[in-house]
């Protein structure tokens, strides 16, 4: 009987036990297993833009899309190139800036040449004028004499006839057999090489950066070299143009060397087969051995591996006597072959082309006619003469 007690006694422990390890089993808070989240649901724009491999990544991949992505800006902007218009017709389409600033003396000339009676008071109002527009004192007396003997042959003048007198004068003042192209062929494999000086503040950056565009509109590759190392700004504003157009500029250091940098232009020059390496130069006029130095230097470094073709000087036509000045200082110091006369828009004086040929010996090859990119145009002794006359 005491067996049968104690079977009966481990059996109700036994069920005990069970009971409770169920109930610690299925206690209430206890956590339910882990269930996967339903989806969210995808809006069907964003399934289309969804990219592939976040298809491939199957259940559980995100369905927030990131937004889409933009294509990288790129932070400094390639600068365009432009193609310049060619310098065939640049004066003549430049006309009306010449006209606007010249035709007041040519007016004021036709007006005393066509005067019934010329007696001397009217011919020395006309030497004023010419001397006044900066033609300067000997073409003045010449122009002057050759207008008198003239008018006396003819007598009685109809306008035509008043304004064809003046207009040969002035021509033959101003010459038109002069050679006024630029000499930028190639030398076989070797390019060109243009060295551009002048007083700073003449525009000779400027022309340099516009000359590089008259060129290249003409279909020549161009290097340029920015040998003003005393002006940093000066290197940049050439590096400008250039990348405008497509022309590399070679520069250095500011304060460097610039016989080194005209040096490095030409060697580029010769490297990439270019047909024109054009300089600018500092050319500052410190002192006159001071400006012979640096131009020599830079002329000799620069025959080292080329010939420098043109010599161009630079200079301001609204300056007058005081620019007259500076220019023969640079005409003593280097062979120049050339002017670019500047400003030539914003000046009534432009007899200037006539007496800087005269008191330099050299043409005037270049007329700047303002400050925008293509406002340089290979000199028309014609179209010039014509401004000023009114057509
Ligand atoms: N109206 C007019 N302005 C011009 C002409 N040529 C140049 N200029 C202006 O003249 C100013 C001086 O030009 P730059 O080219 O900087 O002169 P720069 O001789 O190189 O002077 P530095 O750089 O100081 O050596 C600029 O504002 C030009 O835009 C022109 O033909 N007409």
């Amino acid at each position: 009987m005491d067996g049968y007690l104690g079977v009966i006694v481990i059996v109700a422990v036994v069920a005990l036990l069970a009971a409770g390890g169920l109930f610690l089993l299925f206690r209430p808070g206890r956590k339910a297993p882990p269930v996967k989240p339903p989806e969210a649901p995808t809006l069907p724009e964003e399934t289309e833009k969804r990219p592939a491999a976040a298809d491939e990544e199957g259940e559980g991949a995100t369905t927030t899309l990131p937004p889409p992505v933009k294509p990288a800006e790129p932070l400094v902007k390639e600068p365009e190139v432009e193609v310049p218009p060619p310098s065939a017709g640049r004066m003549v389409r430049l006309r009306e800036r010449l006209a606007r600033s010249q035709s007041a003396l040519g007016r004021g000339l036709l007006e005393l040449l066509s005067r019934d009676r010329l007696d001397d008071e009217v011919w020395d109002e006309i030497e004023e004028r010419l001397i006044t527009a900066d033609v300067g004192v000997a073409p003045t007396q010449a122009i002057v004499e050759e207008l008198r003997t003239k008018v006396k042959v003819l007598g009685s003048r109809t306008p035509a006839e008043v304004r064809n007198l003046l207009r040969e004068q002035l021509l033959a003042q101003i010459n038109p057999d002069l050679d006024r192209t630029l000499h930028v062929q190639k030398h076989g494999e070797r390019p060109a090489v243009v060295l551009v000086v002048g007083v700073n503040g003449t525009g000779k950056t400027t022309t340099t950066g516009k000359l590089a565009r008259v060129l290249i509109g003409d279909g020549k590759h161009v290097v340029l070299g920015a040998a003003d190392t005393f002006r940093a700004a000066a290197a940049d504003q050439l590096q400008t143009w250039g990348e405008r157009v497509g022309a590399e500029t070679v520069r250095g250091p500011e304060g460097g060397d610039p016989a080194s940098v005209a040096f490095d232009a030409v060697v580029k020059g010769i490297d990439q087969k270019v047909d024109v390496v054009i300089i600018d130069t500092a050319g500052r006029l410190h002192t006159k051995t001071g400006l012979m130095d640096e131009l020599g230097k830079v002329k000799r470094v620069i025959e080292k591996k080329a010939t420098v073709d043109e010599v161009l000087l630079v200079l301001d036509a609204t300056t007058g006597q005081n620019g007259m000045r500076q220019a023969q200082v640079f005409a003593e110091v280097v062979n120049i072959t050339g002017i670019a006369l500047t400003k030539l828009d914003g000046t009534a004086k432009g007899g200037i082309v006539i007496s800087v040929q005269r008191e330099l010996g050299v043409p005037v090859k270049l007329a700047g006619l303002g400050e925008g990119s293509d406002d340089l145009a290979p000199f028309d002794p014609e179209v010039f003469v014509d401004a000023i006359l009114g057509e």
